[in-house]
């Protein structure tokens, strides 16, 4: 008999590893000179909407998209935040601390997680210069990350 292989979100413990991944990454950003500008409007919905997205794109229940708008709002979001290479940066450093402070132990896990991140950090930073309001079209479905990268 095969074993089921696990996807990222069963690996980490499902939205609860997430959220304590989520809180402690925002408390890091949230006291960041750099990055605690960009975040003026944050909420705690923020905190409970990145952990929504992120287990859709680990492999858990497609949440996002049935009830926060899918990758458009994802994308439509970063709008007019205007992020440079170096908040990018920033945000990979303090990701980093976070996975490596509530992730397993796994390093193939982690090296996952965050490829993904890098990744997805370079998407939110290029979609960023352009302005408020800006059609986006429409981009495919929300994107599924694995411990060997993006499924097509
Ligand atoms: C893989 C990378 C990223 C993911 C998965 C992600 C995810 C998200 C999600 C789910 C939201 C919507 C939150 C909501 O509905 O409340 C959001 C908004 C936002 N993101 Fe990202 N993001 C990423 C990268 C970045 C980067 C690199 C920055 C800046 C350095 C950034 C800054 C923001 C800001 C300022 C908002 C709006 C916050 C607010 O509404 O209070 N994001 N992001």
């Amino acid at each position: 008999m095969t074993e089921h292989a696990k996807t990222i979100y069963e690996s980490v413990g499902g939205i609860d590893g997430l959220r304590r991944l989520s809180n402690t990454f925002y408390e890091a950003v949230l006291a960041d000179p750099l990055l605690a500008p960009v975040f003026a409007a944050f909420t705690a919905a923020h905190i409970e909407h990145i952990s929504i997205w992120l287990s859709e794109v680990f492999g858990g229940p497609a949440r996002y998209t049935a009830e926060l708008g899918g990758h458009q709002a994802l994308l439509r979001s970063h709008l007019g935040l205007s992020i440079t290479e170096e908040q990018r940066t920033r945000w990979m450093e303090l990701m980093a601390v976070a996975v490596a402070q509530e992730l397993p132990e796994n390093e193939q896990l982690r090296r996952a997680v965050m490829d993904y991140f890098d990744w997805g950090t370079r998407i939110a930073r290029d979609v960023s210069a352009e302005p408020v309001g800006q059609d986006l079209g429409v981009p495919g479905p929300t994107p599924r990350w694995g411990l060997d990268g993006l499924k097509e």
